[in-house]
């Protein structure tokens, strides 16, 4: 097994930076889907830019590597202490690589570890088979989809849908639901994995399970089978679309399985992953620990590039889109004259700022001047050049709403005229971009190498005692381009597409499985 902690170095580089074959044949066909010069169309190109970029710059895809969970089967007579070692010791090198952001934050005081390693991280799974080699699978899965995992106890009452009993229909009804209530915040078009039955945690773990299929396969049973084909066919009539801007597809997949329950549980959980299904395999040789086969990888390379030619096209013809430059200070005039859907480029400066600076920003004077100034949601993974200066590896968006509590009198309070983040922000934030002069600047999530490559410098970093995602990061930027979904006329497309959406789901009331 002399060979074992490479491999799982490769099989980690692998599965953060090179989307599989079979999530890459999902995002093209969805592709094709979209019309041409839509919202939904545009984030998809942006979405297939970044995969590609991703994978020649041997970077992250999303800057948000996830909680890492390798799920392993092992022969009898292997040593699962000595894999165990070597696979903390290849995350610790992934992440000092900036190939893993720092993800390992204590819950109580905020520390983060700075190499992926602590309580409960990573998450290794053993299981014993009786067949000659190894078999690892990897999965990075982010935080902001698996915030909207969701579990369902039958039978239960579900906006939209009415109820849900305890049989199949209702078990329908659930996974439609689940699609609904992600709204575009878990970086839709997302696959689902569902566990039926269960308590609440096997539950869980066997919707988690799921999401180790091939995007591709069919489930052998036949009741199951009928309901993912339903699902793939109905959730993409809810017209959530890609990062919830509305469009043809909101679901690229849907895996169910089942176990059994007791009379009084019965538990429909689901398991959400955003476009970035950063999940890997690969066979190993138990003697030599070197990698023999890698999983999901059949068929063709995906060729994102011919269409991207036609979309560009397309694009072209349908100039209507209000293109508009912003470099901070930027003034509140400036900011009344956006408008929901136009396409705003940023030029200069950005400040970064998730949670730890929102809640701090609440009851400290934050630590440079933010009036005018933008605040970018986001964080990056970072690294250290050969002449010790600091540089953005990979930097798309994080969930916005998350912020919801404080945004509102944060942008008050310094002045701050622009957010950019992803997903969309409530009600309060709304009333205060009304009555600040504000505007909400909604990202790509995922798109880390995208945004990246347009951050030209860092200029400074303040609170680093948050630890590199949580600090805040001062950042000239050239071209950094978001679409206005939120402005200061009471307008949000998120708000617009969450209802016509719930009017949507509430078609499927209906039985269908009797
Ligand atoms: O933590 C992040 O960078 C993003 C997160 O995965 C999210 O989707 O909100
Ligand atoms: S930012 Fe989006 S793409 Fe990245 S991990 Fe979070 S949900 Fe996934």
């Amino acid at each position: 097994m002399e060979k074992f902690q490479e491999s799982m170095y490769k099989l980690i580089v692998e599965t953060s930076t090179n989307l599989p074959k079979d999530v890459r044949r999902a995002i093209a066909a969805a592709k094709i889907r979209e019309n041409a010069g839509t919202r939904a169309a545009m984030s998809l190109e942006t979405i297939t830019k970044n995969i590609k970029m991703a994978d020649e710059n041997v970077s992250p895809i999303c800057q948000d590597t996830g909680l890492p969970t390798f799920k392993i089967k092992v022969p009898v007579n292997v040593n699962q202490i000595e894999m165990k070692k070597a696979i903390k010791k290849a995350v610790a090198e992934a992440t000092s690589d900036a190939k893993l952001r720092p993800n390992s934050v204590d819950s109580i005081t905020g520390d983060n570890s700075g190499d992926n390693l602590g309580e409960g991280t990573p998450v290794i799974k053993f299981e014993q088979w009786e067949e000659d080699y190894i078999d690892v699978r990897l999965i990075l899965k982010g935080g902001g989809c698996e915030n909207k995992n969701i579990q369902y106890s039958l039978p239960a009452e579900l906006e939209g849908l009415g109820r849900a009993g305890r049989d199949l229909d209702g078990i329908r009804k659930c996974i439609m639901h689940s699609v609904y209530q992600a709204q575009g915040q878990g970086c839709s078009a997302g696959f689902i994995g569902v566990g039926i039955g269960g308590d609440r945690t096997s539950g869980y773990e066997l919707a988690k399970e799921m999401l180790f299929r091939s995007a591709e396969d069919v489930n052998p049973n036949e009741n199951l089978r009928k309901l993912e084909e339903y699902v793939m066919e109905n959730a993409n009539k809810l017209g959530i679309g890609t990062m919830g801007f509305g469009g043809e597809t909101t679901l690229l997949g849907c895996k169910v399985g089942v176990i059994n329950r007791i009379p009084a549980s019965f538990f429909v959980s689901v398991a959400y992953n955003c476009w970035a299904y950063r999940r890997l395999g690969v066979k190993v040789d138990p003697v030599s620990g070197e990698i023999q086969e890698w999983l999901y990888q059949e068929g063709e390379e995906v060729d994102f590039d011919k269409m991207k030619e036609e979309a560009a096209a397309a694009l072209e013809e349908k100039a209507e889109v209000r293109q508009v430059t912003l470099e901070a200070p930027i003034t509140e005039e400036q900011i009344r004259e956006l408008r929901v859907g136009d396409v705003v480029t940023i030029n200069g400066m950005m400040h970064t700022g998730r949670d730890a600076i929102h809640k701090y920003l609440t009851d400290h004077d934050a630590p440079v001047d933010l009036n005018g100034q933008i605040i970018y949601h986001c964080g990056p993974v970072m690294a250290k050049d050969e002449e010790g200066n600091w540089v953005v590896k990979a930097a798309g968006p994080t969930t916005s709403i998350r912020e919801e509590p404080y945004q509102g009198d944060i942008m008050k309070k310094f002045g701050i005229r622009a957010v950019i983040g992803k997903g969309g922000m409530g009600k309060k934030t709304l009333q205060a971009l009304g009555d600040h002069g504000g505007v909400y600047l909604n990202a790509i999530g995922g798109a880390a190498q995208y945004y990246a490559e347009c951050m030209q410098k860092v200029e400074g970093v303040d609170l680093m005692e948050f630890g590199i995602p949580e600090a805040m990061w001062h950042i000239n930027v050239k071209g950094f381009t978001a679409v206005v979904t939120m402005d200061s006329h009471g307008n949000s497309l998120h708000q617009d597409v969450e209802s016509s959406s719930l009017e949507k789901l509430s078609q499927f009331k209906e039985p269908v499985f009797k």
